[in-house]
């Protein structure tokens, strides 16, 4: 797989924000899956966290790696929230989704104290868009809300967005931990993110997009050697 090393970089040096005492959320990702992993390394030289998944995936991970868990209706206070991205730019803006779990992990890391994103090179990006932006809606009527999820995108000067229902097993489509459907929306270039947000935020029928702005505030960019840490 691509950039292993790099995902496994950054995943460590997120361990340095790792205090004992902490509740931690777990995010969800091929990235996220190293730092849940080192996090088990910590708790069995006797580091003390808990952790809040972000999906099924990751609370699944945790459990098989003895990573303790609360759950999510028993948490007041998340101090640290550890997760991936699709695409990050230079003010720390970012495409996530990627993995369908984009409505926890908002949740999860607009409750947190910190939001730290773990990063390969490849997901540095000077103007997001490349990556087809998920976002999840309800089943109900979800034909008229990817209508209106097209007129949103174009509003916020996307030129001609397509739009795919993301497909699961036997071409089905793919349904959320949460039970909703994911539409990916090719965009290109998204010139004005936090309007895009805006606007698909208020439609009916959508849950959640996978914009998240102004939620991180470190970024870590993994390398070969090492990684870098940004702050925002
Ligand atoms: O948003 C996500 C899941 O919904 C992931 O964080 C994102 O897709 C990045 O995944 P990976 O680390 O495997 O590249």
């Amino acid at each position: 797989m691509a950039f292993e090393r790099e995902k496994e970089n950054a995943a460590t040096a997120a361990i340095e924000f790792v205090e004992d005492g902490m509740t931690i959320g777990l995010g969800t990702g091929s990235t996220a899956k190293f730092f849940v992993e080192a996090l088990a390394d910590e708790i069995a030289d006797g580091l003390v966290v808990r952790g809040v998944p972000t999906s099924e995936e990751t609370r699944r991970l945790a459990e098989s790696l003895g990573v303790p868990l609360v759950p999510v209706e028993q948490v007041d206070r998340i101090h640290l929230t550890v997760d991936g991205a699709d695409e990050v730019d230079e003010h720390a803006q970012l495409i996530k989704g990627g993995g369908a779990a984009l409505l926890r992990e908002k949740i999860i890391a607009n409750a947190s104290d910190l939001m730290v994103v773990i990063a390969d090179p490849s997901k540095q990006v000077e103007v997001l868009g490349s990556f087809p932006l998920p976002v999840e809606v309800t089943p109900f009527g979800f034909t008229i809300t990817a209508k209106k999820v097209y007129d949103a995108l174009k509003t916020s000067g996307i030129s001609r967005p397509r739009i795919d229902v993301r497909r699961g097993s036997g071409d089905k489509p793919l349904v959320t931990d949460g039970g909703n459907y994911i539409l990916d929306c090719a965009c290109s270039v998204i010139p004005d993110p936090a309007y895009a947000a805006e606007l698909l935020s208020v439609i009916p029928g959508v849950v959640e997009h996978g914009l998240f702005i102004g939620l991180a505030r470190t970024v870590i960019i993994g390398s070969d050697e090492g990684a870098s840490i940004f702050e925002y």
